[in-house]
């Protein structure tokens, strides 16, 4: 007799992995590091940025109100008393009609309330003369213009990106706290897989599924230790899982999770006595798609099928793995876009199809990018997104509007609705 398996709806099935997920402890990482981590604590300015009032341009500081009678008729002569570069400080004090050459970031000096361009002076044997006028305040880059101290910058919670190491450099840290990664154990399984340089002899096919996941798992920053493709065997399988268990913070597998003679995760789960939070899920490609937990440890069990193995961690492991380091916008952004082309089969189940989504400027327009079944291996190539059909509907129209999940960008902070 062959198992009953009943289904869940895919936010239900969402919802219950995120129950289970706990976000990792914290460590610190080198700021060299840290691009690409998640913020374990709220980053605040420590200091006024910039933190003395400076110059914005190479030119001359000057007192504005020397330069208020300056016209094309009537230049007014400026007498250079010091020179300063940026990382530099003039201790004189401006006495009328002085000035101080001033590059591009050096600090103003005492008296000066304006800066006037170099384009804007012509020399003289004393200094230079100009024929504008300034205000105070003119051309000037003013303490905290930027940041002001105790201003808060980003939440804890937040990726690290380039502009964020730039802050954090700022503001002196060598040492970063974020969220400790998780590091997942790939298994690939099943008889039939070969490495990706094997020969192919007929019956068999490469193991595409492990290093599509690998490369997605790296896309959110995640490293995975492969543990060797294994043979449809219960003992090696059940053991290569509780090996990867002892050593890495989840396992991802995919194949066997149906319900064929050499389907053996569902066995696998029970030899080791993970609690299986769904094995059905209301979704076509992937509707196997099974996770368990075991002491808190995740147990991904991706579908074999290609289409539906991709789409199984998008939509289960990308998530988990994100709040897991800390993410506050786990899951995959959403849009809504145009349908280009209809799309004629019935659903009974929330169908995700591998889609091509651009930005016009009469806002996003999408289509199915080409053969889509849950084997598919060329829709996912040509991907840059996924399109969310829910169940029940006969089929869409061009130009009805749909939900799009774009695969290719990072963060979105809710699941669909649908
Ligand atoms: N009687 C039923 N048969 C099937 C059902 C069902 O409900 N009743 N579900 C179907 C659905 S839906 C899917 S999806 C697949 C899921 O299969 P499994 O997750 O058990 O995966 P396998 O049987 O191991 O392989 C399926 C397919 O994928 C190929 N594969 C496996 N691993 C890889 C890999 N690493 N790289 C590339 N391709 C891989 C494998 O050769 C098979 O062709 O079950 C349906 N059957
Ligand atoms: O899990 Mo299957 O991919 O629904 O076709
Ligand atoms: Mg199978």
């Amino acid at each position: 007799m062959v198992e009953e398996r009943h289904p869940i709806s895919v936010n239900e099935a969402v919802e219950k992995c995120m129950q289970h997920a706990i976000t990792n402890t914290v460590e610190s990482v080198s700021l060299h590091d840290a691009n690409g981590r998640v913020l374990a604590e709220d980053l605040i300015a420590t200091h006024d940025v910039p933190y003395f009032d400076r110059s914005p341009y190479d030119g001359f500081a000057i007192r504005a109100v020397d330069s208020s009678e300056a016209s094309e008729q009537h230049p007014i002569a400026f007498r250079v008393v010091d020179e300063i570069g940026a990382g530099d400080r003039s201790e004189v004090k401006l006495a009328p009609f002085e000035a101080v050459r001033i590059m591009t970031g050096a600090r103003l000096p005492e008296g000066a309330d304006a800066v006037l361009m170099l384009e804007r002076t012509e020399e003289t044997e004393e200094g230079f003369k100009t024929s504008s006028q300034l205000k105070p305040g003119d051309n000037l880059s003013l303490t905290g213009e930027d940041l002001r101290e105790g201003e808060l910058i980003l939440h804890k919670g937040e990726t690290i990106t380039p502009g964020v190491i730039a802050v954090l450099a700022t503001f002196g840290y060598a040492q970063v706290s974020v969220y400790r990664k998780p590091i997942i154990g790939l298994i690939a399984t099943g008889s039939e897989l070969l490495d990706v340089d094997e020969p192919l002899d007929g019956q068999r096919i490469r193991n595409s599924n492990g290093p599509m996941i690998q490369a997605q798992a790296n896309q959110i920053n995640v490293e995975c230790r492969v543990y060797q493709a294994t043979e449809d065997h219960l003992s090696s399988l059940t053991h290569h899982v509780q090996q990867a268990l002892k050593e890495v913070d989840c396992v991802v597998t995919t194949g066997g999770v149906s319900v064929g003679d050499f389907d053996l995760l569902p066995a696998v789960y029970e030899a080791i006595g993970a609690e299986v939070l769904f094995n059905k899920v209301a979704m076509r490609p992937g509707s196997v798609t099974t996770v368990a937990v075991k002491e808190g440890q995740f147990l991904f069990g991706l579908s074999g099928n290609p289409s539906a193995c991709f789409t199984g961690f998008e939509l289960f492991a990308r998530p988990v793995l994100k709040k897991m380091m800390g993410d506050g916008k786990p899951y995959l952004p959403q849009s809504t876009a145009t349908l280009d082309e209809p799309f004629k089969k019935y659903n009974p189940f929330t169908r995700f199809v591998r889609a091509i989504y651009q930005e016009t400027v009469h806002g996003g327009r999408i289509a199915p990018a080409g053969f889509n079944k849950s084997n598919a291996i060329s829709s996912i190539a040509r991907s840059n997104a996924i399109l969310v059909l829910p169940d029940g509907s006969e089929g869409w129209q061009t130009g009805d509007k749909v939900t799009v999940l774009h695969t290719d960008r990072m963060q979105g902070d809710a699941t669909w609705t649908n």
